[in-house]
């Protein structure tokens, strides 16, 4: 975060509001009353509500219309009272707004109707302007509005995880189309993971400049690579977007699964916070992070399939491995799992807060 930003310059009136909420103050790691929570994909398919909303409406065309956007980020809020709200679309949306002809199919995720492997398959990828996401803008400003002072992140895909649907046509186990264009024509594979840099990187800002006080890259598939290959071919590109958000000071987060042996790297890329899963403890994962970073997790969402006794074991172990760090934002290690029971997700914001009650 710049040295110099502080709560007034050129902050939207939401980003001022929300400045001094416990879960900003954790992500610049300073004190706070109580260890803040929310949880990846809080909004979605855990929430009777949200079917509701949802019924006969596409995906994609859910995240077009900003009244439901609004109407459907607000719901975890209101329903856990959650210490932050996440924008209520998906990392593929702005491909989507640049023509990239692909959906969302219920059960199975992004599909794209012709994937791109060769020069001429990236030369259709555009850059994203704000107008091609006006619907962002103005969600946004319904949101912040309604939002108060709880915070609202905005996020996007990491180039890697996007660029991962792109290549495959749609969700890999093995990402090996991904791994062979990365492998078999670096310079295209660099290409590729620039332009969709600058893609992530514009989609950021309109987040942010509508008024998002926070903002997250999901790589949730870079766990496939090993170490070096991330360090030559994706992090240059990951550290490009946090470059480019860099100077309006607010908290970047950088999250994905399966990351033991690359937090170091993903530290490295530029995120003031490292959000981690739940295969290291935060307490080694602060080792390989290195210092001067706040961490983001790590309860496995499966936990909470287990009893109220075993959940609150869990989220105890959680809680004493995070009690050295300078700041801690509590999550689940990867998004709420879509049969969870609402109610144990309640009980648990409320354990978090109780139990560091400072
Ligand atoms: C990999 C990825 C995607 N999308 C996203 C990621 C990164 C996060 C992660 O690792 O989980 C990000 C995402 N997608 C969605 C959100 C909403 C905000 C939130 O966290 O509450 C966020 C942050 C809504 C969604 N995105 C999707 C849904 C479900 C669609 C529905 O309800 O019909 C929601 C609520 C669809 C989607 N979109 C994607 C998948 C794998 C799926 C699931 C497909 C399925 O099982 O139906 C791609």
């Amino acid at each position: 975060m710049s040295a110099n930003h502080g709560p007034e310059g050129q902050q939207t009136k939401h980003q001022q509001q929300t400045y001094d909420s416990a879960f900003l103050k954790a992500c610049r790691r300073e004190p706070v009353p109580h260890t803040p929570v929310w949880f990846m994909r809080q909004a979605g398919r855990s929430l009777p509500e949200y079917l509701k909303v949802r019924e006969g409406i596409p995906m994609l065309e859910s995240c077009m219309r900003p009244e439901l956007v609004t109407e459907i980020t607000l719901q975890p809020v209101r329903r856990h009272k959650v210490d932050a709200a996440i924008y209520f679309s998906d990392i593929v949306v702005p491909l989507k707004a640049i023509g990239v002809d692909l959906d969302i199919k219920p059960g199975v995720g992004p599909v794209v109707a012709e994937p791109i492997r060769t020069r001429a398959d990236l030369d259709r990828l555009r850059d994203l302007t704000p107008e091609d996401v006006s619907y962002v803008t103005e969600a946004i400003g319904m949101l912040t509005a309604e939002l108060g002072a709880t915070p609202l992140i905005g996020f996007a895909g990491a180039p890697f995880t996007l660029a991962s649907y792109l290549v495959e046509g749609g969700p890999s186990r093995n990402h090996e189309h991904t791994k062979a264009l990365m492998y078999g024509d670096p310079q295209l594979w660099a290409d590729l993971l620039d332009r969709l840099a600058e893609i992530t990187s514009a989609f950021l800002k309109v987040q942010i400049e509508a008024g998002a006080s926070a903002v997250q890259l999901f790589d949730s598939w870079v766990g496939a690579l090993a170490p070096a290959d991330y360090r030559r071919s994706v992090m240059p590109a990951s550290a490009k977007v946090f470059d480019a958000v860099a100077h309006y000071g607010v908290p970047r987060i950088h999250f994905g699964v399966g990351t033991g042996e690359l937090l170091g790297l993903m530290g490295e890329a530029g995120a003031d916070v490292v959000g981690v899963d739940w295969r290291v403890p935060l307490d080694e994962a602060a080792r390989r992070v290195g210092p001067g970073k706040a961490l983001q997790g790590n309860l496995d969402p499966a936990v909470l399939f287990s009893s109220r006794e075993a959940v609150e074991t869990k989220t105890d172990e959680v809680l004493a491995a995070a009690a050295g760090l300078e700041g801690h934002v509590f999550n689940l290690g990867h998004g709420v799992l879509p049969t969870t029971d609402p109610d144990a997700l309640t009980r648990l914001v409320d354990y978090v807060h109780t139990r560091t009650a400072r």
